[in-house]
């Protein structure tokens, strides 16, 4: 029946062009309904012969296809129906079907000519698509049914570990400039960076300074390059590229800063704020400013510290003066926290960042952790947006730094460069975004198979694994909640060092343990904690640094930055519960290339958890860690 459709269609369909006639249409249509009544008979006759044989109780199959589908035969079971179903749509079209095949008659050919075509061709693709895969198919398939203890469980847990899953870090982050690590090995002499102000290199020398630290040698000579054609223009007109800086706590960083930004600034003629500093700490931030003022001593420039220390309007007195024409900066550096520095941009007139060249954010880490403040936006629209603002000169109009184009270009301006300082600097590229840093580069000690060896945009731990200073040495003592105190007693007694820092983990434990160790007798102690006020607490430090008080019982707020010579020994009281805290925290021993000891006083449950922190730090290439004494 099907090929007899064809027959006719065909030729219909090639005709179909030259029947131009109304008789050779009338004779068509003759044809045509012939051949329709001719089908009519015939299935009937077809039909009513299979009804016979029904009748006689024939069983054998008929004959496939409108056989099948006849309305008079019992219902069938439910595939065997859905076969016909199908059958039915393929073999027999329906009279929607016919007319469609009739309006496009290649669908018609490919539908009538082959029906069962495209289950087969599926059934072949799948199986023929991979030969290989295929092959694999079928022999899973064959050991499934072998062993059907490896077909899924549902619920049931994987044991397999899954990769730790790693951000694809930009080059500059996978690709840093590599600093030497060994601070007492890699010195380089002063006179080895001669760009250095001969009055400079007088001061670092008076200081005790007659090598440069690995991390400064790398640094200083970077910050002198951008700003060679002096510090209204980049390079060539172009803006500079910021600098980030990961090296380990003593390593001399701030220097690394300090003596560039000054040398920069030397050759300033208007006094305007062009260097901001921003710490998170009052005393990190008078420690800071006092290393400014040594090396600015004798120059023009001059240090304000807006920390808070102060109340605002004598801060605003030693930033601002009030002339016939408007106000004049009184500073050309000013160091302060974030807090204190909104508040002077919000309320202090005449306070203007608009010629700012520097803005250099010392614990960056722990910034961009306070960026909640949101005290960079409030900077960035103070330096470019601040028009009409004292220091506002349609000639210095500075614009956010974007794409270099012709445009972009044709019309140089001062740069501002962000210069990041940290011993466990984000490698995390989402953080870091929050800085808008321009073309960074960094500057990392890193750690074997970090930085430099690495490949660009290769896999890393973004967090980092952070360097610890060479000459320290770590310990953890294994002890009892109840035999703490005496662990503490046990070490300043042996050990009998002059400058002895323990960490707790709150205030209330400083106090608590304070008082104990008071109540024993017989060591100069001390607490340092926001108990206190800034004054109070400027004292306390004072005291510990001249070696009147030997033992300084602390909170966090004097695990970062905070820079006491002669401090030999650390302990944590508390465990520190990140990483970051502990490199910061041990880190106030073993400055500048010297020796010195950490112990961590550990209870029972905290034990797996801490040596597993720090062994993801590789830390056995720093230091030793042992349980080395016994409380
Ligand atoms: N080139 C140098 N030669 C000798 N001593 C130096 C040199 N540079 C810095 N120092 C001293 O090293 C000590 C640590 O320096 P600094 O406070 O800058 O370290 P840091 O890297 O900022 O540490 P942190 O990460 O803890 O803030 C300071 O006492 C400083 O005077």
């Amino acid at each position: 029946m099907a090929l007899y459709i064809n027959d006719f269609l065909y030729p219909r369909y090639e005709e179909q062009e030259k029947v131009t006639s109304s008789e050779d249409r009338a004779q068509l249509l003759l044809q045509k309904l012939q051949f329709r009544a001719r089908e009519r008979q015939l299935k009937k006759q077809k039909q009513e012969a299979e009804a016979e044989t029904s009748s006689l109780g024939d069983k054998a199959p008929g004959p496939p296809g409108p056989a099948k589908s006849r309305p008079s035969s019992p219902a069938p079971a439910e595939p065997e129906r859905k076969a016909k179903k199908r059958k039915r749509g393929d073999g027999s079209p329906s009279r929607l079907e016919k007319s469609e095949s009739e309006a496009d008659p290649e669908s018609s050919q490919k539908e009538t000519s082959s029906p069962k075509k495209p289950k087969g061709k599926k059934k072949k693709k799948t199986q023929n698509k991979n030969p290989e895969a295929a092959g694999e198919q079928g022999k899973k398939g064959d050991s499934a049914e072998e062993h059907p203890q490896s077909a899924l469980i549902l619920g049931a847990t994987a044991k397999k570990a899954l990769p730790k899953v790693q951000p694809f870090l930009p080059k500059w982050l996978a690709e840093p400039s590599h600093v030497q690590k060994s601070v007492k090995d890699d010195l380089v002499p002063i006179q080895d960076i001669p760009q250095i102000h001969p009055c400079l290199q007088k001061k670092l020398k008076a200081n005790g300074i007659s090598s440069y630290f690995p991390v400064q040698a790398a640094v200083i000579p970077a910050l002198l390059e951008s700003a060679s054609h002096g510090f209204l223009v980049g390079r060539g007109g172009y803006q500079p590229s910021d600098i980030c800086v990961s090296a380990p706590t003593g390593s001399g960083k701030t220097l690394a800063f300090v003596i560039p930004v000054i040398q920069i600034l030397l050759e300033r003629v208007v006094c305007h704020i062009r260097a901001l500093v921003v710490l998170p700490t009052k005393e990190l931030a008078q420690q800071v400013s006092k290393v400014f003022n040594v090396y600015a001593d004798g120059t023009a420039l001059r240090i304000a510290q807006i920390t808070g220390q102060k109340s605002l309007a004598k801060e605003q007195e030693i930033l601002v003066q009030k002339t016939v024409s408007g106000y004049c900066s009184l500073a050309d550096i000013v160091v302060a926290t974030p807090g204190r520095l909104v508040d002077h941009i919000d309320q202090t007139p005449g306070f203007s960042l608009r010629q700012l060249r520097f803005l250099i954010i010392d614990e960056a880490d722990r910034m961009i952790d306070s960026m909640h403040q949101s005290w960079l936006p409030r900077v960035v629209k103070a330096v470019f947006h601040g028009d009409g603002a004292p220091g506002f000169s349609p000639l210095f109009q500075r614009v956010e730094p974007r794409a270099i184009t012709a445009a972009s270009t044709s019309q140089p301006q001062m740069p501002l460069q962000k210069l990041l300082f940290s011993a466990t600097l984000t490698r995390n590229p989402e953080k870091l975004q929050e800085l808008g840093l321009y073309q960074p580069r960094l500057f990392s000690t890193g750690l074997e198979g970090q930085g430099s060896s690495a490949q660009p945009g290769t896999e890393q731990d973004t967090e980092g694994k952070y360097a610890f200073p060479a000459g320290l040495s770590h310990y953890y003592v294994p002890c009892s909640l109840n035999s703490k105190p005496l662990a503490i007693l046990h070490l300043m007694h042996n050990m009998k060092f002059s400058r002895v820092l323990c960490f707790t983990n709150s205030r209330e434990h400083s106090h608590r343990l304070f008082l104990l160790v008071k109540a024993f007798g017989g060591i100069p102690v001390a607490e340092f904690s926001s108990r206190f006020g800034p004054g109070q607490r400027k004292m306390i430090l004072k005291q510990f640094e001249q070696g009147k008080i030997q033992l300084l019982i602390s909170t966090d707020a004097t695990a970062r930055g905070i820079d006491v010579k002669g401090v030999k020994l650390v302990i944590n009281y508390d465990a520190p519960q990140y990483i970051r805290t502990y490199v910061h925290r041990v880190g106030r021993t073993a400055r500048a290339g010297n020796t010195g000891l950490a112990f961590t006083l550990l209870l029972k449950v905290q034990e797996q958890k801490f040596i597993q922190m720090l062994r993801e730090q590789k830390l056995q290439s720093w230091g030793n860690i042992s349980s080395g004494m016994n409380s």
